[in-house]
């Protein structure tokens, strides 16, 4: 629409910024609906910011203000309506004054009631030079400003207040000041009007054409009979438009009510056309007019224009559709180094951590991987100077794959890199790279790398690199996808193709870099791999420890090793586990009302972290209690009992989200050798559980479901992978990972491989069921326990059952656990000292 486009804020104009927006609007809205412009000055008025107006761009309202050319006193009007109220002395929302001055307002509505006078007194006096529908509307403006400026000085000249007397001293400003009436003349808004002109035109023409209706008996007998009609037309099978002979207004007695006009159609309707044609034969041949003399009857089949162009509108939509984002797509993701794209698809969305800003993160922050540090600090120093190393012919390493399971710190890692070098660092996800649109993943590389080496010395970092990395050979076989290929590509190229003076380090994080493309990770690329693993012992306290620092504990922790016995009790857990862990400690103590966080509210948080929000809502029938008591008092006693199992931390039988009816928890030995034996030992406690309930009842239940996957998964490695199995022997009939279901062995190994696993399982099963056969008083002391406590932790166990038969091989365990206070709840508290 046109007409949105001709009142624009001019921030030029301050001196509209002194009236009140209220008042703007209010004089806008109303003087604009006299104009047909409501809509366009709602929208002014909308503007929150509206310092201004200016009509400009007269380019397109060229054609339409002819339209509105009676309007021109509406907008005359308006404009001086505005001035009664804001006392503009010149042009159109052109506003001075202060709205304050409220006492002179009767004061300035007779002023300017004169200025009105005068202007139309000096209209009244120019009318031989040209009349009003004349001028162009620049004469127009043109002469209303001159009017206006004369009305201003009468007024000053007769007004004494100081606002109009210091107007007066600034002519040359004001002067400057009116500029906001431009006329541009944009050759496609143009054309654009009159195409808008011509459909307003044959639409309104069509439905306001001027026309009268009149009935069959009055055709016939004024005129028809007469012989005043000339020809007919038939529209659309229903009216019948008569053309009447030129000489007809010479002609006398039509008596159609409102008298006979030359210049108004007259019709009348028909039923069907068959009858028309009859009664019009009658009619003529009732008058004798020979056949060669009847008057001529024409069909025409005709819809409005606007219903027929409206037929051609959805493909002109598509077309234009299609043409245009041909174009975007073109100048977008095709261009060389092109952004943009479709709807700015081609534009790379890394967002960019501003080093004074937002990478606030530094190595200190970043607990434990004291290696990986090691292995990164490289990039820093780099960074910090590359002089040094450019002057010894040292080429720095181009990126770094960080790999390792989520949540252990990669991109804590890279954020701390850009934080030490004090360098931007642009972030991006592998998956963005992604899109359904050829061309843009690539298009999205050559943007990244193109505004990192904008802004150089910079980090790029790329989040799940796999997204795009993964080895092109082994997705060309299931299908292919040459999109990613292509993605790749550019990635491969971009690296290969700055240069080390360039300074941009690429930093990426995957959790699966076996399936990476050999290319990258060649050296020129991602030369350097580092692996961050789960952390350790150490590594979870020193973790911990960063975490920690922003916790209110409570002062009772002081001594308490707080961040030693935490990470002896979170085994597994990852960097992101232990934040979360603290994080939810602090949640659990706001929410319980606590001045500080306590050793408790850790212990909720990690029941949490590990077993989901605590299902209060889930009840278990006596029954199924029993059942979980007694599985998990299985489990518990073959951990105490065998010598390599893992020995119970803390079980639970409350039921948690996930799924779980309960919950144990296992220390596992810091070991990377695994024997035979400790394998079996912890087979043997895995199906202690199930072995428990065969004892104990009469049906088994379905809760060991879990149990049986995992000690499948360990007799299959041992046979297939570790050798252990000597019917197999010391071959390696691993399924590779990322293949798909191929055995790499023929049917009948196939079958020996079963039997194999099979025999395991069983012999671990029968260990079980030797062992705990052998204690059924103790797993009915700790089932018993567990049942009227519902969380028994490892303290109770060395309470009901006396100390392991074994020496702990966790060191960390005996470190921060062997002499320490021990809370279970809130009430239940005691000191518990450990032998081992
Ligand atoms: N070593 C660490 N020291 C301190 N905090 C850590 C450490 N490792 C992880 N964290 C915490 O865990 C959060 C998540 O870590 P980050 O996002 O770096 O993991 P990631 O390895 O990149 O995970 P993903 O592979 O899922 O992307 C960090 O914001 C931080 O709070």
């Amino acid at each position: 629409m046109p007409q949105l486009k001709t009142i624009t804020p001019l921030t030029t104009m301050s001196t509209l910024s002194s009236v009140t927006s209220n008042s703007l609007k209010h004089a806008l809205l109303q003087k604009s609906s006299s104009m047909g412009l409501s809509l366009v000055l709602k929208r002014a008025c909308s503007t929150r910011v509206l310092p201004a107006l200016r009509f400009n761009d007269f380019s397109s309202s060229h054609v339409y203000t002819s339209a509105l050319t009676p309007n021109l006193n509406a907008l005359r009007s308006f404009s001086s309506s505005t001035c009664l109220m804001k006392r503009a002395p010149r042009g159109f929302g052109k506003f001075d004054g202060n709205n304050k001055d409220d006492q002179n307002s009767d004061k300035e509505k007779r002023e300017n009631n004169n200025v009105e006078k005068d202007t139309n007194k000096e209209e009244n006096a120019e009318p031989a030079a040209k009349t009003e529908a004349e001028l162009s509307l620049e004469e127009k403006i043109k002469r209303l400003e001159e009017k206006r400026k004369s009305g201003e000085t009468k007024k000053s000249s007769s007004s004494s207040t100081s606002s109009t007397s210091s107007k007066q001293s600034k002519p040359k400003k004001k002067e400057d000041d009116f500029n906001f009436i431009e006329i541009k003349l944009n050759p496609n808004y143009m054309v654009l009007s009159l195409l808008v002109l011509y459909l307003l035109y044959t639409l309104v023409a069509d439905l306001q054409g001027e026309t009268t209706e009149i009935t069959w008996q009055e055709f016939k007998t004024q005129l028809l009979e007469k012989g005043l009609v000339e020809k007919l037309t038939v529209i659309n099978k229903s009216n019948v438009f008569i053309s009447l002979r030129s000489n007809v207004s010479d002609v006398q007695g039509f008596e159609h009510k409102g008298g006979f006009n030359s210049k108004v159609s007259y019709y009348f309707t028909i039923g069907s056309i068959d009858s028309f044609e009859r009664r019009l034969d009658e009619v003529q041949a009732a008058n004798g007019v020979p056949h060669s003399e009847r008057v001529p009857v024409k069909y025409v089949d005709r819809g409005s224009t606007l219903s027929y162009l409206s037929g051609f509108l959805p493909t002109i939509l598509m077309v234009g559709l299609i043409y245009w984002s041909t174009k975007k797509l073109r100048s977008g993701a095709g261009g060389a180094g092109g952004a943009g794209g479709i709807f700015g698809t081609g534009k790379s969305k890394a967002r960019l951590f501003n080093q004074e800003t937002d990478v606030q993160v530094k190595f200190k922050d970043v607990a434990g991987m004291d290696e990986a540090k090691e292995e990164i600090m490289e990039f820093v120093k780099f960074l910090k100077n590359p002089k040094k190393y450019e002057k010894l012919g040292a080429k720095i390493p181009r990126g770094a794959i960080l790999s390792g399971p989520p949540g252990t710190g990669k991109t804590l890692l890279a954020k701390a890199t850009a934080g030490e070098a004090g360098v931007p660092f642009l972030s991006v996800s592998g998956s963005e790279f992604v899109e359904m649109f050829v061309g843009v993943g690539a298009s999205r590389v050559r943007d990244l790398f193109k505004t990192a080496r904008g802004m150089a010395p910079s980090i790029i970092f790329v989040d799940e690199i796999d997204a795009i990395g993964k080895s092109r050979s082994k997705s060309s076989r299931s299908g292919g996808n040459d999109e990613r290929e292509a993605t790749l590509n550019q990635l491969l190229v971009e690296m290969d193709g700055f240069e080390t003076s360039d300074q941009v380090i690429v930093l990426a994080g995957t959790n699966r870099p076996d399936i990476l493309d050999k290319a990258l990770m060649r050296p020129g690329r991602f030369d350097r791999h580092v692996t961050i693993d789960l952390p350790d012992v150490e590594g979870r306290k020193a973790i911990f420890e960063v975490h920690l620092a922003n916790i209110k504990l409570s002062p009772d922790l002081a001594d308490f090793q707080l961040s030693g016995r935490l990470s002896a009790l979170t085994p597994g857990f990852s960097g992101a586990d232990i934040a979360n862990c603290c994080n939810e400690a602090a949640l659990i103590a706001a929410r319980l009302d606590s001045d500080f966080v306590e050793f408790k509210h850790f212990e909720k948080a990690m029941d949490r972290v590990i077993a989901g929000l605590e299902k209060k809502s889930k009840i278990l029938s006596t029954e199924e209690l029993r059942t979980v008591a007694y599985h998990e008092a299985g489990h518990a006693i073959c951990g105490w009992y065998l010598k390599y199992a893992n020995p119970l931390l803390k079980v639970s039988i409350i039921p948690h989200g996930r799924g779980t009816l309960g919950y144990a928890q296992y220390i596992p030995p810091d070991i990377f050798l695994h024997s035979e034996e400790q394998l079996m030992d912890q087979m043997a406690m895995t199906l202690g559980g199930r072995v428990s309930e065969e004892l104990h009842f009469e049906s088994v239940t379905s809760g060991a479901g879990d149990d049986f996957e995992k000690v499948t998964n360990i007799a299959r490695s041992m046979v297939t992978e570790l050798g252990m199995s000597k019917k197999i022997g010391y071959l390696n009939y691993q399924t590779q990972k990322g293949e798909g279901i191929v055995k790499p062995f023929s049917d009948s190994t196939g079958r020996t491989i079963d039997q194999e696993v099979e025999r395991i399982i069983r012999k671990a099963h029968t260990r079980c069921k030797e062992l705990l056969s052998s204690k059924r008083q103790e797993i009915a002391l700790v089932a018993e326990e567990l049942l009227s406590k519902e969380v028994i932790v490892r303290e109770d166990l060395i309470r009901l059952l006396g100390p392991r038969p074994f020496p702990e091989r966790n060191d960390a365990f005996d470190k921060y656990l062997s002499d320490v206070k021990v809370t279970k709840d809130d009430k239940d508290t005691k000191d518990v000292k450990q032998d081992v």
